[in-house]
């Protein structure tokens, strides 16, 4: 029986993770949840699955769930409430499934405690992948990608030297946007942004898909997790998400991995690995209805997000956790209806060409810059 913390318990991928433990009761016990505001789901997750420590994002919501549920349960909140969960003593596993660089701090946590970690949280790793790489390595924790195109290229790769890696090819979808040029994104509404061609997420994560900002954070992802070079790691379009990623190996054999686009394949297999268990609740795949896949070339011009993000992986230092903390601001700008879509781009932008790297930061660099980031964003977007 694995042990689960579950931090993003009420978004997409949490409460996906919750349906995969659900359907595999016997092999999965939920120890730990934590959310933010959504309480009403939050007391339903609580009641199906008696977790034996909560954390929501505020003391008065901690509070009144404590009363209602009584000492049996542990409540708390905020930063230090996800800290708690994700090194929660019973936990063997940590998921980590809340958006944006909040997921730093108490993935580090799990990783010091000698949890395995079920990575979705893509931010974590673009903020500070050397910190969190860093820190997994000294603590000799895996790190098990649920992002889908990681998953599948961790599948891919089988344990092999990544000497023998030629290229990763990240697939994406293209987004809501996919068959629009640029001159036809002016105006677009936030309604449009948010319906995603193949795959129902929270809505963060949404946007980014429509700016292929999602993508570029991948790359990085990409680079942390495989320890791979910029100059190997490769976008292509592929409007189905059915190929969820490949690995070319320096022979030229090309492994892909195939699957209908249902989240909880990826998280499934990072909570089963190196085990796998059957998914009968998942569509197979039938090829000969589906006919034809198609790849296009990207380009940069289309989607500039691809080449801030590549430039600031490259450029290493502090420049991704610029990247990151501006598209965070800009997307929940364009969300609120402050900005517009192109605006978000425009933004990053800015913050990125006005930014002066630093190399090596520590935690305490990166949380500054992050927070440094936010506060002049915010401002203009207020
Ligand atoms: N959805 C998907 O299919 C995929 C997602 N990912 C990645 O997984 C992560 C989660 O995505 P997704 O599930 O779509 O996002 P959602 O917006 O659906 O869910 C986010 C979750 O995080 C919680 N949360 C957000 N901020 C805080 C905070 N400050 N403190 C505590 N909890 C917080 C939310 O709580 P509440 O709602 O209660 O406020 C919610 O439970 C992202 O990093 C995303 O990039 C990666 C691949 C695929
Ligand atoms: C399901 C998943 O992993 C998402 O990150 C997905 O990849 C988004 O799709 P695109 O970014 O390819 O549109
Ligand atoms: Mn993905």
């Amino acid at each position: 029986m694995k042990k689960v913390s579950l931090l993003g318990s009420t978004g997409s991928i949490g409460t996906q993770t919750l349906d995969v433990i659900h359907a595999n009761a016997e092999h999965f016990s939920v120890v730990g949840l934590a959310c933010g505001t959504n309480i009403a789901l939050a007391r339903e997750q609580i009641t199906t699955f008696r977790p034996e420590i909560v954390s929501v994002a505020h003391a008065a919501d901690a509070k009144m769930l404590q009363e209602e549920f009584g000492r049996s349960i542990t409540f708390c909140h905020g930063v230090d409430g996800l800290v708690e969960v994700a090194r929660w003593q019973e936990a063997d596993v940590v998921v980590t499934a809340v958006t944006g660089a909040v997921g730093l701090v108490p993935t580090l946590a799990a990783i010091e405690s000698g949890k395995t970690i079920a990575l979705a949280n893509k931010e974590t790793l673009v903020t500070a992948g050397h910190l969190v790489m860093a820190a997994a390595r000294k603590h000799n924790v895996a790190i098990i990608p649920v992002d889908s195109e990681h998953a599948a290229i961790f599948q891919c790769l089988n344990g092999e030297s990544r000497t023998t890696v030629d290229r990763l090819i990240l697939t994406a979808s293209g987004g809501s946007f996919r068959d629009r040029t640029r001159a036809e994104l002016a105006g677009v509404t936030v309604e449009q942004a948010l319906a995603h061609p193949n795959w129902s997420m929270g809505a963060k994560i949404t946007i980014d898909s429509a700016t292929m900002m999602n993508k570029g954070l991948e790359v990085i992802e990409a680079h942390w997790l495989f320890d791979i070079d910029y100059d190997k790691i490769d976008v292509v379009i592929h409007q189905e998400s059915i190929i969820h990623s490949m690995v070319e190996y320096v022979d030229r054999n090309v492994i892909a991995q195939l699957g209908t686009p249902d989240m909880r394949v990826p998280i499934q297999y990072a909570l089963t690995y190196p085990d796998r268990l059957a998914r009968p609740q998942t569509e197979r795949l039938r090829l000969h209805e589906l006919g034809t896949l198609h790849f296009a070339k990207l380009d940069t011009r289309r989607y500039p997000a691809m080449k801030f993000a590549y430039d600031a992986g490259r450029a290493g230092g502090t420049m991704p956790t610029v990247l990151n903390a501006a598209n965070e601001v800009a997307v929940a700008a364009f969300l609120q209806g402050k900005i517009s879509f192109l605006q978000i781009e425009e933004m990053i932008e800015r913050a990125l060409t006005e930014h002066t790297r630093m190399d090596h930061p520590t935690l305490e660099e990166i949380q500054a810059v992050d927070h440094e980031v936010r506060k002049k964003l915010q401002s203009v977007c207020s």
